[in-house]
């Protein structure tokens, strides 16, 4: 058994990808965002405040002949953009892509923060990190790929992010064809509920990649590409107009600037992200000053190959052998 889900980007800025998701009896369709860097399935609800959810698309439990509230079950989860949301917890039957998980847990909200009231495009993450990165309260629950993966075909699946395009999420099989290059493989780190694994080096423009190892995460819920200071330097050097913009919080240029290629290695192949990519979008409407899909990872802890870098590449999150593939697109 396989499933197949079409992923489109939110804004001209590919801020976030949408993907439609059916849950319960009959189906209430939901626009949710793909989260490899979290592991909780989560929407607005019947129960988050009216105020809040005014824009949104919400699952109502009781409209499901298939809900089952999972009594006592409470979650709370804060992102790295410091958004939050918490709630209470039903289980009823999710499809994504033609393949149904009966026995989901749903995390309906009760609180949302103003980024997610604010973001009327979305409704809600769904979380494809590993369990253990769940925030269910007593009992931490599976992710709805965990809950898919022992009636896949493969305990895989695959990212197909693209620039102002349409992409898509498979599950349980690999669609070679929508690759260039060779599939190279590298062992994921799972333990902290990420997607962790570690690049051999980098380089700027097509040079000779430099050998250093660059440990991160595999992040479709991440807008940017977050790397050390020294890597953000060295790229930046090649860009005339580059400064750090204090209020945008981040490294901006003119938009007219022909950015270079940034490549990083991965499982024996590299993985080239063109300059366009890299500019990932006025700083306002008709400025131009451009914002950079580059930026530091210094003030995180943590370096994320966010949606800049997964936009570059089929990305192959294979959990049966605990591996993440990379091949150029
Ligand atoms: C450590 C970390 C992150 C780790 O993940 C991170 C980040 N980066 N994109 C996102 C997130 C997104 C994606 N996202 C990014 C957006 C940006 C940059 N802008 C301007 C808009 C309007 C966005 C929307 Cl609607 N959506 N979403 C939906 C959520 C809940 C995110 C949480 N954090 N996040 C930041 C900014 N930092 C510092």
């Amino acid at each position: 058994q396989t499933g197949s889900a079409n992923t489109n980007p939110s804004d001209s800025a590919d801020d976030e990808y949408i993907t439609s998701v059916s849950i319960g009896t009959p189906a209430q369709v939901l626009p949710l965002d793909f989260d490899t860097g979290s592991s909780d399935l989560w929407v607005f609800s019947s129960e988050t405040p009216k105020s809040s959810a005014s824009g949104h698309v919400t699952y109502s439990p009781s409209k499901s002949s298939t809900a089952k509230k999972l009594s006592g079950s409470t979650w709370s989860i804060e992102y790295g953009d410091k958004s939050s949301s918490s709630g209470d917890v039903y289980t009823d039957i999710v499809t994504i892509g033609g393949f149904s998980v009966k026995t989901q847990a749903v995390e309906s909200a009760t609180k949302v923060s103003t980024q997610f009231v604010q973001d009327t495009v979305i409704s809600g993450l769904v979380g494809l990190g590993f369990d253990v990165g769940n925030q269910v309260s007593p009992r931490p629950q599976k992710t709805w790929f965990s809950n898919a993966a022992s009636s896949l075909a493969e305990p895989l699946f695959t990212a197909d992010l693209r620039h102002q395009e349409t992409g898509s999420y498979n599950f349980g099989f690999i669609d070679t064809s929508l690759a260039k290059g060779t599939i190279g493989y590298t062992p994921a780190d799972g333990s902290e509920g990420y997607w962790g694994f570690t690049a051999t080096g980098y380089s700027v423009g097509g040079a000779k990649l430099n050998r250093n190892s660059i440990t991160g995460i595999a992040d479709t819920g991440t807008t940017l590409l977050l790397l050390p200071d020294n890597i953000v330097d060295a790229y930046y050097n090649n860009v005339e107009s580059a400064e750090y913009d204090d209020s945008q919080e981040g490294v901006v240029f003119d938009c007219s600037e022909d950015l270079p290629s940034f490549s990083f290695g991965v499982g024996g192949q590299t993985i080239t992200i063109s300059g366009d990519l890299l500019n990932l979008t006025p700083i306002e409407e008709g400025s131009s000053t451009c914002f950079g899909g580059l930026q530091s990872s210094a003030d995180i802890g943590i370096n994320i190959f966010g949606d800049v870098a997964l936009k570059a590449a089929l990305v192959v999150f294979d959990l049966g052998n605990e591996r993440l593939g990379w091949a150029q697109k």
